[in-house]
């Protein structure tokens, strides 16, 4: 066990997720492929759907933007060259999330559409969040210290939500203070961490950013946050 230190100055912690609060295991093994399995028949029953249109709509952005990417799928325009075939949509946007799957992207476009997929699994009981044991005793005695405890993941605030609501723990979601995503910028780049902190009302060094990984610190670090990187047993992975 580790003895985390945290400076005077920090009032507020920033947790990651993968790798920090939770296996990357539980990650990969049981989120992702949850997604790859049933992307295809999620976009058949839920088509017409205005939120269903709304990730189609941000994926295709998403596309346009990643066309010279080496690979990039496109998503073509909901109207012409056979487009407005719903089946034909329905596979380019299946081999679209393939790929950025294959590439474990962050895009806001992609982790919206798996946070929707991922609600039935959650409300149906069918999946429990992962936490690693010492995550919920170390936030209790941040909060009974007087600190707030945020999240700062690339999963979208719904799927976050999800996890810290239906986890092997419980329900722990009355824990958090508050959550971030890719919404707010990405997590190795510095000025996310500026505007968390703007965000929350606080000065970059009143926060302490724990994270599995170094790009992460880095850039949280440059903008002035405390960070503790966070190494986990290989088996919990
Ligand atoms: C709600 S977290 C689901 C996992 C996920 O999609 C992800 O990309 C994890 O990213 P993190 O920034 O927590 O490492
Ligand atoms: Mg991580």
């Amino acid at each position: 066990m580790v003895v985390l230190s945290v400076p005077a100055e920090v009032t507020v912690i920033l947790l990651d997720i993968e790798g920090t609060t939770t296996p990357i295991a539980f990650v990969k093994d049981i989120l992702f492929p949850y997604v790859k399995e049933n992307v295809e028949e999620y976009l058949q029953t839920h088509w017409e759907e205005e939120e269903c249109q709304q990730d189609v709509r941000l994926l295709r952005k998403q596309a346009e933007e990643d066309s010279h990417l080496d690979g990039a799928v496109p998503i073509p325009a909901a109207s012409g060259n056979g487009a407005d075939d719903p089946q034909w949509m329905i596979q380019a946007v299946v081999d679209n999330v393939y790929w950025q799957m294959s590439l474990d992207r962050k895009t806001t476009a992609l982790k919206q559409l798996q946070g929707h997929m991922w609600r039935a699994a959650f409300k149906a009981g069918h999946m429990k969040a992962e936490f690693f044991e010492d995550v919920v005793p170390a936030v209790r005695k941040w909060r009974e210290a007087g600190m707030k405890v945020y999240v700062y993941s690339s999963g979208s605030v719904e799927a976050q939500k999800l996890l810290f609501g239906h986890s092997t723990e419980g329900d722990i979601l009355e824990l958090v203070d508050g959550h971030f995503d890719t919404k707010i910028g990405h997590k190795v780049e510095s000025e996310s961490y500026q505007k968390i902190a703007s965000s929350i009302g606080c000065s970059t060094n009143n926060i302490l950013f724990l994270t599995d990984v170094s790009r992460e610190a880095s850039a949280a670090e440059e903008a002035g946050v405390h960070v503790a990187v966070v190494v986990r047993p290989a088996t919990q992975g």
